[in-house]
């Protein structure tokens, strides 16, 4: 497997992504969450607030009631006291209205003990009560409006009743009429607006809470807080923005911070304010959001704990992976580099139940596993293993791999695999069940098979050789015992295997011979050198034959631990020698009665044999030729000869030449035959036979019966054979010299007519007187011969000229013109002759001769006695 090369700042990226990821995410989860709570907090902290203004809202809105309840009790007063002062017709005094369970009482507690004050119609003080009412009290606005206004209305003011302290009254003031309807003065009645707000408990504002009056005209504030009485004219409101009901206080009195409400008291120019602590208002809320941030803060501190451990487990987790990976790359390379090809097959099972394996997949494999499919194992990767492999159903090994699996136990075999890529390979798998499938390690052991079938091969070839060997073997151990025979050692003994292993075997030794063998063999057994001999045998049979045995000791570094020992049977070899010898002295018997000599010479050409006429032959010359070569024997001249001869014969040609040989002072003449010797391939030539003959007699006589086979008899010149054979010579002679000759051929002119006249034995001796005359005329080395009848022929060899040959031709001519005597009678003839000549034509010595023929027809025609030389004219005959 290889790994893809990875940059630098790739890997520096990856590894960054893995370290930030789980921080970023636990980032991003507590920002998520805390936003949430945040959000959350800040909705409910409104929803608070809202209720929290809410609730100061309808304390607001109590207090205003309670007030206006106060207010209008307070003008109700008025009422009542205007319609009890009218009807008394202005008699009736305020203590008579305030007294105890009086008009007053009906309407306003007496404890309040309002300050009231009633005036007359020019505005002096005519009664008073509760309070002190300055004197020009009658010149004010409200006095005014009453005394100018018939109407019955309450007036309502907010005086300041002392600048020093800024303390004011609400003051509700009412017209009172005479009886005719005239204005008689004006009641009037003060209300300390700390009553309202001293009335805290019922409003039911919790501690701290502020209740306020605040006068709309004199922007004076009454208000309380818990036991404090708070006056001023500094406390400034605006309303809230976003809530309409709200008011917030510009200047805060004191430290604690309060949701305001108010409630406008329109008629009475007030405003009724509440404020109640944000603390109290937002106990729950503030609570809660405790709980919110405590329970935000622990799951943050949680996530951050987690992520710290997910960071830590999953540095851990690289950690392990990586040294997996490794572990992997390293068990990959492994398997890669492993002999074995490694297959993990998964079993894959039918969808029916009980759902049986029915293939395997390939899982993972290495390299040599995909080489031994002759595939990629990318390509092999989860494919199924029958697919890619039919024949591992049907060769059974489907049920192998289900036989493992179920049993559990490992499965190693060899088989010959056929139904691979590439050729028949021997292969060894081991089987061993996995989880939930089969690993199967496959070796190529076809090396190791062919090796073992070579060596059992030897083995038996070995056995064989023994077997057919023509020699027994027989083996022993160190003690001598025989561990084992060959069949030839049962043929040649007639003992068994069985019979001849321990010390049987010496029952096959003749009882002759078994002492001698026995001290020879611890001989042996002590120098260790191997033994050699003849021994006897005797077979059960009785039959004695001979063996010939050598026995050898089997050591190893320089140990013994057996021996080995061959025999043969050489019976039939002794016998065969006995014959052969036999034949060999018959053989020089026949050949030394014979008068030739006989020799055999080797390849390397030297004398073999030979008999005893040749050992004659060379004593004669003082040579001794047994074991010597030619060359030595017979000397380089003699050698330079036959060396030829000797050559063609040694290459298998039979060969029968003369020998000229004058080592003994006088020439003789030999005929020798060379016949060479063949191996028993029938080819090769071993050397050669020598048959040498003195012919001389025999050549002597050969050649006078040549010569007279070639002569005349009645002429004593050479005859038509013997001119034949020279014509032949001479030819050959002049094309190899350059030179020229001349050939005459001649006839007697008018012989028959002397046969006729003196007979026969005239004609005889004139052909016997014409020769000698020729022969007279001739040069000595001139051939003349006597065709037949009365023509001859005459070969002059080495002429220079044809003018000398023409002139000889003409010498001849005249010489044959004068008379012939004999023996008293006297004849006269002549002769023709037709002469031509030769150099170096193309030509037989026939066509030769014929042209001489041609031209002494010419001379004949020409009136005879006379000669034609050159090349003959064309012949015309007469028609
Ligand atoms: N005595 C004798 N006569 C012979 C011998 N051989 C042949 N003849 C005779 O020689 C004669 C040859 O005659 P020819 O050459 O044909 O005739 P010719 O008379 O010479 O005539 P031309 O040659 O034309 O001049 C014949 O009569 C033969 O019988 C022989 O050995 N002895």
């Amino acid at each position: 497997m290889t790994r893809i090369a990875i940059s630098p700042a790739l890997r520096f990226l990856r590894r960054l992504y893995r370290w930030i990821l789980l921080p970023v995410f636990a980032l991003a989860l507590l920002a998520t969450m805390w936003t949430a709570v945040v959000y959350q907090v800040g909705q409910e902290r409104q929803n608070a607030h809202a209720e929290a203004v809410l609730r100061s809202q309808s304390l607001a809105r109590t207090l205003a009631e309670h007030a206006t309840h106060l207010l209008r009790q307070t003008d109700h007063a008025t009422q009542l006291f205007k319609l009890k002062y009218e009807e008394t017709g202005g008699a009736l005094r305020l203590a008579e209205f305030s007294r105890r369970n009086g008009l007053l009482d009906s309407l306003l507690p007496t404890r309040l003990e309002l300050p009231m004050a009633l005036l007359d119609a020019h505005g002096n003080v005519v009664d008073s009560m509760n309070g002190y009412f300055a004197p020009g009290i009658g010149q004010q606005a409200f006095f005014r409006t009453h005394a100018g206004t018939p109407e019955d209305t309450t007036l309502v003011a907010t005086p300041v009743v002392e600048a020093a302290t800024k303390k004011w009254q609400i003051q509700l003031s009412r017209r009172l009429n005479a009886r005719d309807g005239s204005f008689a003065g004006v009641f009037l009645i003060m209300i300390d607006p700390a009553i309202f707000v001293e009335d805290y408990d019922r409003l039911n504002v919790e501690d701290l809470g502020a209740v306020l009056l605040v006068s709309r005209d004199s922007g004076l504030s009454t208000g309380r807080v818990d036991e404090r009485l708070i006056i001023s004219d500094t406390l400034d409101f605006s309303p809230a923005t976003d809530s309409a009901d709200e008011l917030l206080l510009k200047q805060p009195f004191d430290a604690v911070e309060r949701i305001y409400s108010y409630r406008d008291l329109p008629r009475y120019g007030l405003t009724a304010v509440v404020g109640i602590t944000s603390r109290e208002a937002l106990t729950r809320f503030t609570h809660q959001r405790n709980v919110y941030f405590g329970a935000c803060t622990v799951a943050s501190l949680l996530v951050l704990l987690f992520v710290g451990l997910l960071m830590q487990q999953a540095q851990r987790l690289r950690r392990s992976a990586r040294q997996v990976s490794e572990a992997q790359l390293m068990l990959r390379a492994a398997a890669n580099a492993s002999l074995d090809a490694v297959f993990l097959l998964r079993a894959c099972r039918a969808h029916e139940k009980p759902h049986p394996i029915v293939n395997f997949t390939f899982a993972d494999l290495n390299e040599r596993g995909a080489q031994l499919l002759g595939r990629s194992r990318d390509e092999l990767l989860g494919l199924r293993a029958l697919d890619v492999l039919p024949a591992l159903r049907e060769r059974g090994f489907l049920e192998k791999y289900l036989r493992v699996l179920q049993t559990g136990l490992p499965l190693e075999e060899e088989f010959e695999a056929d139904f691979l890529p590439g050729p028949p390979r021997w292969l060894r798998h081991q089987i061993v069940a996995i989880d939930n499938g089969v690993a199967v390690t496959t070796r190529d052991i076809t090396a190791r098979k062919e090796s073992e079938l070579a060596m059992r091969k030897n083995q038996a070839e070995l056995a064989a050789v023994n077997d057919a060997s023509p020699l027994g073997m027989i083996r022993a151990d160190r003690a001598g015992h025989c561990t084992y025979v060959n069949r030839t050692f049962e043929a040649i003994t007639g003992l068994t295997r069985e019979q001849a292993l321990g010390d049987a075997w010496m029952d096959a030794v003749h009882p002759n011979d078994r002492q001698e063998l026995t001290a020879s063999l611890q001989r042996m057994a002590e120098t260790r050198e191997p033994l050699q001999d003849t021994v006897r045998c005797l077979r059960p049979d009785g039959e004695v034959t001979w063996i010939s045995f050598k026995v050898a000791a089997m050591t190893v570094d320089g140990k013994l631990y057996g021996y080995v020992g061959t025999l043969d049977d050489i019976t039939l070899i002794r016998k065969s020698l006995m014959a052969l010898r036999e034949s060999e002295a018959r053989l020089r018997t026949i050949t030394d009665t014979l008068p030739a000599m006989i020799a055999y010479i080797d390849f390397e050409e030297i004398y073999r044999f030979h008999n005893i006429a040749y050992e004659r032959e060379f004593n004669r010359a003082g040579l001794h030729v047994q074991g010597k070569t030619v060359r030595e024997t017979i000397g380089e001249e003699r050698y330079a000869f036959l060396a030829p001869y000797i050559r063609r014969v040694l290459c298998g040609e039979t060969l029968s030449f003369e020998e000229e040989d004058s080592s003994h002072g006088y020439e003789r003449t030999f005929e020798v035959v060379y016949i060479p010797q063949h191996d028993v391939d029938g080819i090769t030539v071993i050397g050669f036979h020598v048959m040498r003959q003195d012919i001389t007699a025999q050549k002597r006589e050969k050649q006078r019966l040549l010569k007279l086979s070639q002569i005349d008899a009645l002429t004593g010149l050479t005859n038509r054979a013997g001119f034949l054979q020279k014509l032949h010579d001479a030819m050959a002679a002049c094309r190899e010299n350059a030179s020229m000759m001349a050939v005459m051929y001649m006839d007697i002119d008018r012989f028959k007519p002397v046969n006729d006249t003196y007979g026969h034995s005239v004609g005889d001796a004139l052909l016997k007187s014409f020769s000698a005359r020729l022969t007279h005329t001739m040069r000595a080395s001139d051939t003349i011969a006597r065709l037949g009848g009365d023509e001859f022929t005459i070969i002059m060899e080495r002429v220079s000229r044809t003018e000398d040959a023409a002139m000889l031709a003409g010498k001849i001519v005249s010489a044959m013109q004068a008379p012939f005597n004999l023996d008293g009678t006297v004849v006269s003839v002549s002769a023709s002759i037709g002469l031509t000549f030769y150099s170096d034509e193309d030509m037989t010595p026939a066509e030769l001769l014929n042209r001489a023929d041609v031209l002494l027809y010419e001379a004949k025609q020409a009136g005879r006695n006379t000669f034609r030389a050159g090349p003959p004219q064309p012949v015309v005959h007469a028609a």
